[in-house]
C-alpha cells in the first residue's frame, strides 16, 4: 500500500496537531481524535488548535473529532501522540475497531513502568494485527506547523511501512528518515528527556558555553551506555533522533522537558513546574525508571543520578554540582567502542 486513503492521529495536543496536518497538507483525507468533544467541535470550526498551536491555521482535509470509530475505523494509518502514562489505556480502545494489517505509528517518547516497556512494545502487546513503527527526531510542533524545515526519522523492521510513511509525510519541508533500529530509535528519543532538563536547569543557573558543551556531550555517552546495557546498538544514538533530538532540546527553551530544568534551577518545586506547564513532560517519569533500571544494571550514569538526587533526593544543586566536578576521575574515559 503506497497511498494510504485514510489517516488517522490519535491525540489532541501540540505533536498530534503537527503531524495530522503534515499528512492532511499533502492531501490526506486525515481524522485528527481528540477525547474531549468540544474542544474536537472548536478545532474543527475554527480551522486552529489555539490552546495547543495558537495560530496556525490547519488543513481543509484535517477533520477534528472526539468520535474514535469514525477517526479510525476506515484508516490505513494511524499516528498516535498521546503521552506515555495514558498510551497504553488509548491504545486499548484502538484494538477492537483497527482494519487487520493497518499501519500503526508511535511518535510518544516515553517509557511505562511495568517492564520498562517502549511505546511500540505496548502496540505489539496490545494489538495483533497492526504493522508497527515508530516516528522521531529532533520535532519541535511549533517549528512543524511553522514550515521550518525538519529532518525526523521513521524505524521499522518493515520496509513497506518505511517506504508508505515517508510518501505521506515528506513535502519540502519535513523529509524522513529510515531507519531499521526501532528500539534504538525510540531509545534516544525518551532518554534525551532527562538531559534536555539537565541543561535547562545548567543553564538557567547561568552556566557557560563550555559546560554545556560538556553536558550535551556527556549525556550523550551516557546514553550510549545505557543503551549498551540493553544489547541496543549505541550507533543508532548519532542520528537525528539520537544527537539530533538531544542537541534541540537541550538548547531551546521550545522544550517542554528544558523549561522545567530551568523553572527547577529557579527555585519552583516539580509539582509546581509541571503544573506551570501544563504539557506532557516525559523526562520526569523517564529519569524514575532510567535511574531504577541503571542501578539494577549496575551502569554508571552520573548526570541521570545528579538529576535525580535534585528533583526526588532533596540534594542541593550546588552539592550535585560539585560532586560532578570534584569527584573521582576513574570512570570517566571518552566515548568510544571500548569504553562505553
Ligand atoms: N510537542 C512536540 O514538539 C513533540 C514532538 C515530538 C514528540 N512528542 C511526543 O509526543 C507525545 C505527546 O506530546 P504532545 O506534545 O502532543 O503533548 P501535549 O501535552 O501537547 O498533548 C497531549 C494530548 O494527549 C491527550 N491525552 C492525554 N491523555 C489522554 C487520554 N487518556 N485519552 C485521550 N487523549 C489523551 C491530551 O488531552 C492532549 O490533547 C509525547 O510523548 C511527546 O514527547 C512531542
Ligand atoms: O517539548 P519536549 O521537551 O517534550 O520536546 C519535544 C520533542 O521531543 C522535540 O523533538
Amino acid at each position: 500500500m503506497t497511498n494510504p486513503q485514510q489517516v488517522a492521529v490519535l491525540g489532541g495536543g501540540s505533536f498530534g496537531t503537527a503531524i495530522a496536518n503534515i499528512a492532511a497538507s499533502n492531501g490526506h483525507k486525515t481524522y485528527q481524535w481528540m477525547r474531549n468533544k468540544e474542544r474536537a467541535a472548536k478545532v474543527q470550526q475554527a480551522r486552529e488548535n489555539s490552546e495547543y498551536l495558537p495560530g496556525y491555521k490547519l488543513s481543509d482535509n484535517l477533520t477534528a473529532c472526539a468520535d474514535l470509530q469514525e477517526a479510525v475505523g476506515s484508516a490505513d494509518v494511524v499516528f498516535i501522540a498521546i503521552p506515555s502514562k495514558s498510551f497504553r489505556e488509548v491504545t486499548q480502545l484502538l484494538a477492537p475497531i483497527l482494519k487487520s494489517g493497518t499501519m500503526v505509528i508511535s511518535t510518544t517518547k516515553g517509557i511505562e513502568p511495568s517492564g520498562f516497556t517502549l511505546m511500540s512494545q505496548v502496540l505489539e502487546q496490545e494489538l495483533n494485527d497492526a504493522r508497527i513503527g515508530v516516528l522521531s527526531g529532533p520535532n519541535f510542533a511549533k517549528e512543524i506547523v511553522a514550515h521550518q524545515q525538519t529532518g525526523s526519522v521513521i524505524a521499522s523492521e518493515d520496509e513497506e511501512l518505511i517506504s508508505c510513511i515517508q510518501e505521506l509525510l515528506c513535502s519540502s519541508t519535513f523529509r524522513l528518515y529510515a531507519n531499521s533500529d526501532r528500539y534504538g530509535v525510540e531509545l534516544g528519543g525518551a532518554l534525551k528527556n532527562i538531559y534536555a532538563i539537565v541543561t535547562g536547569l545548567a543553564t538557567a543557573l547561568g552556566c557557560g558555553h563550555n559546560t554545556i558543551a560538556m553536558l550535551l556531550t556527556r549525556s550523550l555517552a551516557e546514553m550510549g551506555r545505557f543503551a549498551k546495557h540493553l544489547d541496543a546498538d549505541p550507533l543508532t544514538f548519532l542520528g537525528l533522533a539520537g544527537v539530533g533530538d538531544l542537541i534541540l532540546t537541550c538548547t531551546s527553551d521550545l522544550s517542554r522537558n528544558y523549561r522545567l530544568g530551568m523553572a527547577i534551577a529557579q527555585g519552583q518545586s516539580l509539582q509546581q513546574a509541571e503544573a506551570d506547564i501544563g504539557q506532557a513532560v516525559e523526562g520526569v517519569n523517564t529519569l524514575r525508571l532510567v535511574k531504577q533500571k541503571a542501578d539494577e544494571l549496575g551502569v554508571y550514569m552520573p548526570l541521570a543520578s545528579a538529576l535525580h538526587g535534585i528533583l526526588f533526593e532533596d540534594y542541593s544543586i550546588g552539592d550535585v554540582a560539585d560532586k560532578l566536578m570534584g569527584g573521582e576521575q576513574n570512570n570517566d574515559v571518552e566515548y568510544s567502542q571500548k569504553n562505553l
